[in-house]
């Protein structure tokens, strides 16, 4: 058995294993059958799974959802002809493993994942995670702050993120925005959700999300006012601050994807996600999740196709940018 041949752009970068060489059935899935970041050794981005669902407040399995991305990546493509580029020519992508961390202690975990940002982007690199639950986007924030200071924060949801603790616990997948905005790691001028949908606790969690510093652009008003008006008041909050992207694919109408742990009826499509994605090329991403791929209850990878696409979008946003 030998390694897969990976595609040599002239860029010197090194591309995801060549589908006319070896089948892209074969082989030990990476993310978009990239190379390893050890058979690379450096990295303009970097796809990392982190398997834990420990925060989870229902359904669980999102630990094996970077494993089920990772093979429902397979039939990605280098070329993306509605942005018009080649991602992996433009920068070196790599896959990156998973995160090691604690399925048994979540704030053991929080410092794993934020130690292990860390050294990814210690070299300038951008880091792209896979969950994972939602409770990631919190030492994510942590590590993009030390670099970057406040960013402005883009979280595509059905939910709202911002709630307190669930049975006294501080950082679980409903909680990471609240525990950012309290630390700092928030621009509260330019941060917003994207996608939020479905019944909330009481009214009082959409005045407590404002004073957090998040405005909503919510599912209904994008199916009133068009995509379009949704990417224009998006990008007139975020402006020209540095974004962090955090997609909790539970954003997409549970008709797109099934598999994840607290579904909402009535969402986006996964046309619609994608189409917003496309417009942050011309934003300075500085990092990105996509979580919530929970797959005992996805279905034919629906959830983890969209989830794969999703990130590579991300990625291509990513690629003609430095950090
Ligand atoms: N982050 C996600 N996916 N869900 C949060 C739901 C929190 C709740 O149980 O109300
Ligand atoms: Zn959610
Ligand atoms: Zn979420």
């Amino acid at each position: 058995m030998s390694s897969p041949e990976y595609v040599q752009f002239e860029s010197g970068n090194i591309g995801p294993a060549d589908a006319s060489k070896s089948p892209r059935f074969a082989g030990i899935a990476t993310f978009a059958r990239l190379p390893r970041y050890e058979d690379v050794g450096h990295a303009d981005i970097a796809v990392t799974g982190v398997p834990f669902d420990s925060g989870v407040s229902y359904r669980p399995g999102a630990r094996f959802g970077p494993a089920h991305v990772r093979e429902a990546s397979r039939l990605l493509r280098p070329y993306n002809p509605e942005a018009d580029i080649s991602p992996f020519a433009e920068a070196q992508v790599v896959d990156a493993g998973d995160i090691s961390v604690n399925p048994f202690s979540i704030a053991e975990a929080v410092t794993d994942i934020e130690r292990a940002a860390d050294e990814l982007r210690a070299g300038g690199t951008r880091v792209v995670a896979i969950g994972g639950d939602h409770t990631l986007a919190l030492p994510m924030l942590r590590s993009v702050n030390k670099t970057h200071g406040p960013v402005a924060v883009v979280h595509f949801d059905a939910h709202l993120d911002t709630w307190d603790t669930y049975f006294g616990a501080p950082m679980t997948h409903g909680t990471p925005f609240r525990r950012a905005s309290e630390e700092g790691l928030i621009d509260m001028e330019a941060s917003l959700h994207v996608g939020i949908r479905g019944p909330l606790y009481g009214k009082d969690d959409l005045r407590d999300d404002e004073r957090l510093g998040f405005a909503i652009i919510s599912t209904h008003e994008i199916e009133v006012e068009g995509v379009q008006a949704a990417v224009e008041r998006m990008h007139r909050r975020i402006g020209d601050r540095p974004v962090y992207l955090s997609i909790d694919i539970d954003v997409l109408d549970p008709a797109h994807a099934p598999g994840t742990g607290t579904p909402e009826a009535g969402g986006m499509t996964s046309r619609e996600l994608i189409r917003m994605l496309r417009s942050f090329s011309s934003t300075r991403i500085v990092g990105a999740d996509v979580v919530e791929v929970s797959p005992p209850y996805d279905h034919a990878q629906l959830t983890a196709v969209a989830g794969s696409h999703v990130a590579y979008e991300v990625i291509c946003a990513m690629a003609t940018q430095r950090s």
